[in-house]
């Protein structure tokens, strides 16, 4: 079973799709990791990330980055935001993507173009929001936990750019794909929302 995780920042969708692979028993795949490692490797360069040779570049980055702290970083996110408008980007990501949700058993991925472009065959499909401000709020509290140094206007105006960059963008913006299920984390807890999530994957189950 491949069950897509979309939604914008900091809305939960990471640890939807992380409680949702443990649940079935599946592999996970964090897309924007891909996406911000994109967005490291051109700053490490000297490159600008906003533009299109040089974050093409990036794609060709050490698969060891993946695994680094500096991927959570607020500069790698705003980064990864910016490589990732470029439709070469995408494109040279898209396979390996593919492959993962393609493989026997299935997968559980997240980002924002899963249920769209990535694997538009998922048996499920989840859009996971949460109101701007709460969204920023989780996300000033988790780089807080990271060591801070942030301030809330400023998390606060990140998302907002975010957002506007991921919807407005023309090469696979973020958008609930017609057959997702909308899941609003705003006044859930992570305990309630996994909980939905695990109900509205049955509930598609049990469709087919
Ligand atoms: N329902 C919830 N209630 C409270 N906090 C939550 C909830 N869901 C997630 N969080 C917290 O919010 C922060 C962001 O969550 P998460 O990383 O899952 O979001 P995301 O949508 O995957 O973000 P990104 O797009 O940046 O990868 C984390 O610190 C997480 O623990
Ligand atoms: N499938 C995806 C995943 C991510 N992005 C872009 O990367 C940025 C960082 O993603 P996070 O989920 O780690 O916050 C994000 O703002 C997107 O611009 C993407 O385009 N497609």
């Amino acid at each position: 079973m491949i069950i897509a995780v979309d939604g914008p920042a900091a809305s939960g969708k990471g640890t939807i799709a992380k409680a949702l692979a443990r649940h079935y028993g599946l592999p996970h795949l964090d897309t924007g990791l891909l996406y911000r490692a994109v967005g490291v490797s051109v700053m490490r360069a000297g490159g600008d990330p906003g533009d299109a040779e040089d974050a093409l570049h990036g794609c060709a980055f050490d698969p060891a980055l993946l695994a680094d702290a500096v991927l959570k970083t607020e500069s790698a996110g705003r980064a990864a935001s910016l490589v990732s408008a470029h439709p070469q980007v995408r494109e040279a990501l898209l396979e390996r993507q593919r492959a993962f949700a393609g493989q026997p058993g299935g997968a559980v991925l997240d980002g924002r173009d899963i249920g769209t472009v990535i694997a538009p065959q998922a048996e499920a499909k989840l859009f996971v929001t949460a109101s701007s401000g709460i969204r920023a709020q989780r996300r000033f509290r988790e780089l807080e936990s990271m060591g801070g140094g942030v301030p809330f206007d400023a998390v606060m105006a990140d998302i907002l750019a975010r957002d506007e960059r991921d919807t407005a963008r023309s090469a696979a913006p973020l958008r609930q794909a017609e057959d997702a299920d909308l899941l609003d984390t705003s006044d859930l807890s992570i305990d309630a929302a996994v909980q939905r999530a695990i109900a509205l994957v049955e509930a598609r189950k049990a469709d087919r």
